[in-house]
């Protein structure tokens, strides 16, 4: 960031130092400032109008992502989606995501695989509530995520002897609490307090492990597809589709779709699993927002049959209990991204090559923009609210930029609409089906974890009671 002396545009303004390291999302008090971590350098916006200008008015400008410490320890190198420059490659892959993949057409044959773990998930709480024994929700949640995820990727899951996606799920936190690790070093810069390099050791192992298992099973698809077998298509079947494709824009390698389903497992487990998890916790920290949702499912669903995903229009409280949840707890508090060329922002002179983190955490709790901010009030998207937001897929995709949790434009979030059939589903189940005691003299705690993802700092445990005998 500098200074252009011929013009009166001036630098965002900088704290005089750094004393932050957990927490990050809690910083950045103005619309725009600039903070040096360390070795580099970032932009914050923290406010919608300021947001709007980056991801709206110059969104091709915004449309890569910076890289990370981490990348240099990356074995698929050239391969990345998720943290893909911006350019052909990205753009490709974006489309095969948005019109295949993970387009509505194709989410609906995955249907059936939805309301199948819905179901496990539920037999694994009711088992919980039987013995008398205590629930962990983040771990339930996250099986129900990424053995969702697995299924539809490459109709791998943890059951019997098949245990692919239990590996698999090893294998994506592994590399997830090792790409954390490497990225505060990347903060930290200069300090190097952490073992850089014997942490992206740890990290190439990992992705090894991750290669060799995954070549397996491309293997067994090729087999599968050779033999004719007929099934559902997943991922890796359209993915291998598309390498063999002679009139492709992109000849796909096998690094490309190995490469591309490890950013899936990143990018959609634990941040589903984490929302679900922020709101149970919400909702048994105030019994009467529990009660008035068990109210409706059992007014909507009834008493015989499990909610499942057809009920969700019916059900406006559920899905504001969603979106509320995601304004207060986003998984992905920072949009980050990088921009391209030396631009104005906000009226500041913003060098090319900058990183930039849009702060949709303190965009969505901006008492500017929302009243009680700091309140879990799902009333607040009910219809009846001047508050509420339109429920437009558009919505959704960002383009109300006060309301941002799977980011916005060409780089937001392709997975939001699985995300959210997933979230309404499970989250409703277990409402229906259970009522939530903690041990005694425990209560909830909803105080955000350290990290850069706004994770609970201490996951949810609690003893389920199950209602009915009919599920
Ligand atoms: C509650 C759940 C989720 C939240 C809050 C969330 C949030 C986000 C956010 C904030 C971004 C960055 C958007 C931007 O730069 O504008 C993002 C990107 C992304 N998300 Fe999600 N996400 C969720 C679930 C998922 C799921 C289930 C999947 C896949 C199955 C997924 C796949 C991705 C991918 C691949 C990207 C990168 C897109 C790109 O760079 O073009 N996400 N997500």
């Amino acid at each position: 960031i500098s200074t252009r002396s011929h013009t009166k545009i001036k630098k965002p303004p900088s704290p005089p130092a750094l004393p932050i390291i957990g927490h990050l999302h809690l910083i950045g008090s103005g619309p725009l400032m600039v903070l040096r971590l360390g070795a580099s350098t970032c932009l914050i916006a923290s406010n919608a109008s300021v947001a709007k200008e980056i991801l709206k008015y110059q969104d091709l400008n915004f449309s890569s992502r910076p890289e990370f410490a981490s990348s240099e320890y990356f074995i698929y190198t050239g391969s990345r989606f998720l943290t893909a420059p911006y350019g052909d490659y990205w753009r490709f892959m974006k489309k095969l995501c948005m019109t295949r993949l993970l387009s509505v057409a194709q989410l609906d044959k995955f249907m059936d695989i939805r309301e199948e773990e819905k179901v496990k998930l539920v037999e694994s709480v009711m088992r919980c509530a039987r013995e008398g024994n205590l629930c962990d929700l983040s771990s339930e949640f996250t099986t129900l995520t990424n053995n969702t995820i697995c299924r539809m990727a490459m109709s791998t899951r943890c059951s019997g002897t098949d245990n692919d996606a239990r590996e698999i799920r090893g294998l994506v936190k592994a590399c997830l609490d090792l790409g954390a690790k490497l990225s505060l070093g990347d903060v930290l810069g200069p300090f190097k307090i952490f073992d850089i390099s014997g942490t992206g050791k740890k990290l190439v192992g990992t992705l090894t492990q991750y290669d060799r298992l995954v070549d397996r099973i491309i293997k067994e698809h090729k087999e599968k597809t050779r033999e004719g077998s007929e099934g559902m298509k997943d991922f890796m079947d359209i993915l291998l589709e598309v390498h063999d494709d002679p009139t492709a824009e992109i000849k796909l390698a096998a690094n490309d779709i190995k490469s591309f389903l490890l950013d899936i497992f990143l990018a959609g487990t634990d941040t589903s699993s984490v929302a679900m998890q922020w709101a149970m916790a919400e909702l048994i920290n105030k019994p009467k927002k529990f009660k008035r949702l068990r109210n409706e499912i059992n007014e909507v669903v009834g008493p015989n049959r499990l909610v499942k995903e057809a009920d969700v229009p019916n059900l406006p409280y559920l899905r504001a209990v969603i979106l509320e949840t995601l304004r207060l707890h986003p998984s992905g508090p920072f949009i980050i991204r990088e921009c391209a060329q030396d631009c104005e922002v906000n009226n500041s002179y913003v060098n090319g090559k900058t990183r930039v983190l849009v702060n949709v955490y303190a965009i969505m709790r901006d008492p500017q923009l929302w009243t009680d901010p700091d309140e879990f009030i799902p009333e607040r998207f009910l219809d009846t609210s001047s508050e509420k937001i339109g429920e437009h897929q558009m919505e959704l995709k960002g383009q109300n930029f006060k309301y941002l949790p799977f980011g916005s434009g060409r780089r937001g979030c392709p997975g939001a609409s699985l995300a959210m059939m997933v979230m309404h589903q499970a989250v409703g189940a277990l409402v229906q089906c259970f009522d939530w005691k903690f041990k005694e003299g425990e209560k909830v705690d909803l105080s955000p974890g350290p990290g850069f993802a706004a994770e609970m700092r201490h996951p949810i445990i609690c003893y389920p009671i199950k209602l009915m005998d009919h599920f």
